[in-house]
């Protein structure tokens, strides 16, 4: 057997088409340009990469956008300052705060200050509970990709066992509400494993769908793999300047129905997804929704 390829670029490129749909006929009813910012700190080179991807993206939809680049020096003052100047002007739509930060910077101490209409990353305190409430605001970038992959695939998720590896904030913890929600691509029954679990093979060997996001290169081998799960690849791990998820592709291939390749599967829908917010962000601030 060999696994249905899930290919995030081809599909991240058709919802991006349909948003620039939706973007152009928002912009003749309401006469309002969706606008997103970005703000990057420091000179981490992939984070770089991912914010200028964002912005062509987002130009391509008809989305404006607009970069500020801060030195790796900045302060949580200096930074809380800035967003707190996103969140009042009335032309910014959606604020996007690039992570990671570095290391004089606490996270949540940023995260707490954007505006909550204008979180498109859904990091915000209030946009988080809301999820966990199963009335979202918005969606963070990567489950919400996720989430349109899986129900790309057309697989019944109801009562299927779904083995999240990881425990993030971005990925794992809100990818597990997503999963836990009643309806399509969702009422799923959830672990979620991390570092200290015990017996994790023997979970994720159980695992109708596994999301592996734990950042170790080609960790999920093919004899963890239950012969026709469904394998979502979120990790990035550059190996010997090779570009590596956390599942071995290769091998996990030939055991799984459907997964998702590195590069090329989960990224390109975590951006497409941002465009998304970003919409619903103007939509909702122009009173629109
Ligand atoms: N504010 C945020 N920060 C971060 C987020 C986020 O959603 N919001 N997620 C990640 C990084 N990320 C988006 O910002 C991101 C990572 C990777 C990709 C992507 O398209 N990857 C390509 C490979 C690109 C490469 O060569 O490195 C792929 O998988 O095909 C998009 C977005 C952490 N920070």
């Amino acid at each position: 057997m060999s696994a249905e390829i899930i290919d995030g670029k081809a599909l991240a490129a058709t919802f991006r088409g349909q948003i620039a749909d939706e973007v152009n006929q928002f912009k003749t009813q309401t006469n309002v340009v969706p606008h997103l910012t970005a703000v990057l700190v420091g000179d981490d080179p992939a984070s770089a990469v991912y914010v200028r991807n964002k912005q062509r993206s987002c130009e391509k939809a008809g989305i404006q956008s607009t970069l500020q680049r801060l030195p790796a020096e900045t302060s949580e003052a200096e930074l809380i300052s800035i967003v707190e100047s996103l969140n009042t002007d009335s032309g910014v739509h959606g604020i996007l705060v690039q992570l990671p930060l570095p290391k004089q910077i606490n996270e949540t101490a940023i995260l707490d200050v954007v505006n909550p209409l204008k979180d498109v990353d859904a990091f915000h305190p209030e946009n988080v509970g809301l999820i966990v409430q199963g009335r979202p605001r918005y969606l963070p970038c990567t489950p919400y990709g996720i989430q349109q992959m899986i129900l790309s695939t057309k697989m019944e998720t109801a009562g299927k066992h779904a083995v999240i590896l990881g425990r993030s904030e971005i990925v794992g913890k809100p990818m597990a509400m997503l999963l836990i929600q009643r309806g399509q691509g969702a009422d799923a029954t959830v672990t979620i494993c991390h570092s200290r679990t015990q017996n994790l093979n023997e979970i994720v060997k159980t695992a109708d769908i596994i999301i592996a996001a734990i950042g170790k290169p080609e960790f999920v081998t093919a004899d963890m793999v239950k012969p026709g799960a469904v394998v979502i690849d979120v990790g990035i791990n550059r190996v010997n300047d090779r570009l590596v998820g956390d599942v071995d592709f290769e091998g996990v291939k030939k055991v799984a129905s459907a997964i998702t390749p590195v590069p090329g599967g989960v990224g390109p829908m975590t951006i497409a997804m941002l465009l998304k917010n970003t919409l619903t962000a103007a939509g909702i601030q122009s009173g629109c929704q």
